[in-house]
């Protein structure tokens, strides 16, 4: 294992897999500087089709956006607009939420542009924010509902159920019933 995958358990687990791991941006300490330019080209060499973002903390590249229109999603955890942008990310989002006196939060997926969270909202959850909730149990409540999320809305976008609406807003089709969306 190299070592500057071992703070990150999506390498970790894709290296376990036999899944190509490219580290983005390279750390500073590294001469040589893979650009967004080189990403693009090495995605498009592996036949990506979707960039999901989990967690990850940089401001994704005008070019990689340009090359993968309406294909790059992020999970947020908190109901957007609301609580993002830049400084909001992991426990920040949380104790804003408390702070604010918020009686709900929970994820948003929406699609990547130029700024932080500002793109498309794809699919929200709600969950409580209970009064004498810490940062550490908010932030769990919500975790839960991000990994159920994720999947279901991953599986909209392999099988094709995501349509957008004529004012832009993108919609998900109902698996179990197409007359239905969300
Ligand atoms: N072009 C885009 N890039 C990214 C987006 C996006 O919507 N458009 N989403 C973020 C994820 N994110 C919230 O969901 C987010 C991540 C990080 C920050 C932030 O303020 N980062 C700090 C640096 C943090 C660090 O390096 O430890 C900063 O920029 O000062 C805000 C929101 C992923 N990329
Ligand atoms: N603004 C981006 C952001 O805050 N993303 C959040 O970081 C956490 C990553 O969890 P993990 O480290 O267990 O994957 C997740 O809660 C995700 O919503």
């Amino acid at each position: 294992m190299r070592p500057h995958l071992m703070d990150c358990g999506g390498a970790e687990y894709a290296c376990c897999k036999g899944i190509p791991v490219i580290v983005f941006p390279t750390r500073k300490d590294k001469e040589d500087v893979f650009s967004a330019e080189d990403l693009v080209i090495a995605l498009k060499s592996l036949k990506v089709d979707f960039i999901l973002l989990a967690g990850y903390l940089k401001l994704i590249p005008a070019a990689l956006i340009r090359a993968y229109p309406k294909a790059i999603l992020n999970i947020h955890p908190s109901l957007l607009p609301a609580f993002g942008g830049k400084g909001y990310y992991g426990m920040k989002v949380h104790k804003a939420v408390i702070a604010s006196g918020a009686r709900y939060s929970g994820p948003t997926i929406h699609y990547v542009d130029e700024q932080y969270d500002t793109g498309c909202i794809l699919a929200q959850r709600v969950v409580p924010v209970l009064a004498k909730d810490t940062a550490e149990e908010l932030a769990a409540r919500v975790l839960h509902e991000e990994h159920k999320l994720y999947v279901e809305v991953s599986a909209a976008l392999c099988e094709e159920r995501i349509t957008w609406r004529e004012d832009g807003v993108p919609l998900i089709q109902s698996k179990e019933n197409p007359n239905n969306y969300r």
